[in-house]
């Protein structure tokens, strides 16, 4: 609209420019509305097909309930969460609110299907994940942006990672006076989920920044911001960071710029060693071993646990660990890196801190563990990295122990751009959230019996020849890879771990595209730091120790709470 015509000297008159002006204006309506009516179109969508899916309707608050069984606890969720499943079969939607469907899946065949077939999780909120662990963050971007990636820490983490992990478990055990108190009475007291995340965060530490990673002050404050991160972010299925506009926000952003800072300065510490630590080899390079015939095995063989150690070259392992940690390598970004410790760190952390804690309630299964070491590699010499491929028992308490305490208690996956076929006649609209209630799986009686809720090392061992006959049935992880040979006859009547079929249920590390690669680093380490403990001491509940295993989410993963205090007593063979 709009009157007027040129000047005489044919130059634009103020009616082109409003015309221009007009135009623009429409151009964005158009742009805003077609968005507006997109988001409308795609709502609409998932309430329709929303309501199609089994469980209760968009009216009926559920939600409420969820939020409030999540706020007291995650027994109370499974209660929820099987109840509902009970009610309405094991497909069901809750409405999370009127923009947000949650489909929980409590059929094993379908939550593999799911695993399997969907690549993608829900993208973390803008200033989730992201505030603290930079865009980069592997964990919640689509599959499309993070599957190069993915391969390339598979390779770390398989590769080299893998092979150093237990050598560096066992040194950080020697240091427990850093994360334990000494008494009068030569014994060590500690709190299971700090000591669990120290030593957690101290070996994953040693692999990505190198050797000095535990010396260094700043390290200390790391690790407390990632834990304190944790704790703010309340994450299951998704992650929520306080709301912008509350004050708690302000602090949160505070502590994520922290983070990166810290980050930085780690990451150029990490540097800074590897030129020092580079010297030395120059100089001395012919007294030395050629770090390619330096086996884990070799390298890790004759430590003992009093701290005295026959290494053939201090230097040579320091810089093979320097040489080879992926921030140095410039595999891990400076963004990426606090994300992988934070993940790595508090998951490893929650899984030793349940196993030490199981075996502290459970003595006559300790005993039984500290049996199996003592027949595998004696009393005086640490378990070297073969001797631990062959502690079955161990294993199976490991994965029992994480069976009724996984760090998880749902694992999500979405199809971000197309709907998504759960099952026959069950189609789930684009965006939804699928979630697999793990801690919910890992109870069912259906697949673990109806002493589902007990902890049984025994329900993981199985006969030797029903082993072989099974293998190929199984998950990929560590477990297939446990040695199968026998030292003396004696062995063949032992009973052999066998890792968790796929049709159990046992998703500790999920499974699909998007399981964990870390998962045989994670387990190595583990088994190794166990393995070196309980072969040095006793593990015992301090007096006024909670008796009861409550799990609580703590830190972004479930634990028991309050934390058992433990007492490590020397084992009396120990010199
Ligand atoms: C006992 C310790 C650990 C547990 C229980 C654990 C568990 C998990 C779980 C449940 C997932 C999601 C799987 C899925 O959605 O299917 C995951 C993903 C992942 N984990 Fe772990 N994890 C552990 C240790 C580690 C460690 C030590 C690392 C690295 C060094 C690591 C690296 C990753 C990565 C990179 C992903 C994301 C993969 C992706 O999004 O594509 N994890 N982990």
């Amino acid at each position: 609209g709009g009157g007027g015509g040129e000047d005489p000297a044919g130059k634009p008159s103020c009616l082109t420019w409003s015309y221009k002006f007009n135009t623009l204006i429409w151009a964005i309506l158009i742009v805003v509305t077609s968005v507006l009516l997109k988001k409308v179109g795609q709502l609409l969508r998932l309430w329709v097909m929303g309501s199609c899916l089994p469980g209760p309707g968009l009216q009926a608050l559920v939600a409420r309930s969820v939020i409030r069984a999540k706020a007291d606890g995650p027994l109370k969720l499974l209660e929820l969460f099987s109840s509902l499943h009970k009610q309405h079969g094991s497909v069901l939607k809750i409405w999370m609110g009127p923009t947000q469907l949650l489909v929980s899946i409590f059929d094993v065949r379908i939550v593999n299907e799911l695993l399997e077939k969907a690549h993608d999780r829900v993208p973390a909120p803008r200033m989730a994940l992201q505030l603290a662990f930079g865009k980069g963050s592997l964990f919640f971007a689509p599959f499309s942006k993070v599957e190069g990636r993915r391969t390339i820490y598979d390779r770390e983490f398989n590769g080299k990672n893998l092979g150093q992990v237990h050598a560096i478990a066992l040194k950080v055990i020697q240091k427990l006076g850093l994360w334990a108190t000494l008494d009068q009475d030569g014994n060590w007291h500690t709190d299971s989920k700090s000591f669990s995340q120290s030593i957690a965060f101290a070996v994953l530490g040693i692999s990505i920044f190198g050797e000095g990673y535990v010396e260094w002050a700043a390290a200390r404050e790391f690790e407390k911001l990632l834990i304190s991160i944790a704790d703010e972010i309340s994450g299951w299925v998704r992650y929520t960071v306080p709301p912008v506009w509350r004050p708690s926000f302000i602090h949160f952003w505070r502590k994520c710029n922290r983070l990166k800072h810290l980050t930085w300065n780690l990451v150029a510490e990490a540097h800074k060693n590897l030129q020092t630590a580079v010297c030395p080899i120059d100089n001395t390079k012919d007294n030395m071993v050629r770090s390619d015939d330096a086996t884990p095995e070799t390298q890790s063989e004759g430590v003992t646990l009093n701290g005295k150690d026959n290494y053939k070259v201090e230097v040579f392992e320091i810089v093979e660990t320097l040489k080879s940690n992926l921030v140095t390598g410039k595999i891990l970004g400076d963004g990426r890196v606090s994300g992988m410790m934070y993940h790595g760190g508090c998951t490893t952390a929650g899984i030793l801190s349940g196993i030490l804690t199981r075996l502290a309630h459970h003595p006559d299964i300790q005993a039984k563990v500290y049996a199996e070491i003592k027949e595998v590699c004696g009393s005086n010499l640490a378990p070297s990295q073969s001797d631990v491929k062959q502690l079955h028992y161990l294993m199976a308490s490991l994965h029992e122990s994480a069976r009724l305490l996984p760090t998880a208690p749902f694992l999500q996956r979405c199809s971000l751009q197309s709907d998504f076929q759960l099952a026959p006649g069950l189609i789930v609209p684009a965006g939804a959230i699928m979630a697999a209630p793990v801690h919910l799986l890992h109870l069912n009686p259906v697949c673990w019996g109806n002493d589902s809720a007990d902890f049984n090392p025994e329900r993981f061992l199985k006969p030797k020849s029903e082993f072989c006959l099974n293998v190929k049935a199984n998950s990929s992880h560590i477990h297939n890879e446990l040695d199968q040979t026998q030292k003396d006859t004696n062995m063949s009547e032992k009973r052999v771990f066998q890792a968790p079929p796929l049709d159990s249920g046992f998703l500790l590390f999920g499974t699909g595209a998007r399981s964990c690669i870390g998962a045989n680093f994670a387990l190595t380490e583990i088994l190794s730091l166990v393995a070196a403990l309980v072969q040095g001491y006793e593990l015992k509940l301090a007096p006024g120790s909670p008796k009861d295993l409550t799990p609580k989410l703590e830190n972004c993963v479930l634990q028991y709470s309050p934390s058992a205090r433990l007492i490590l007593i020397p084992r009396r063979t120990q010199i």
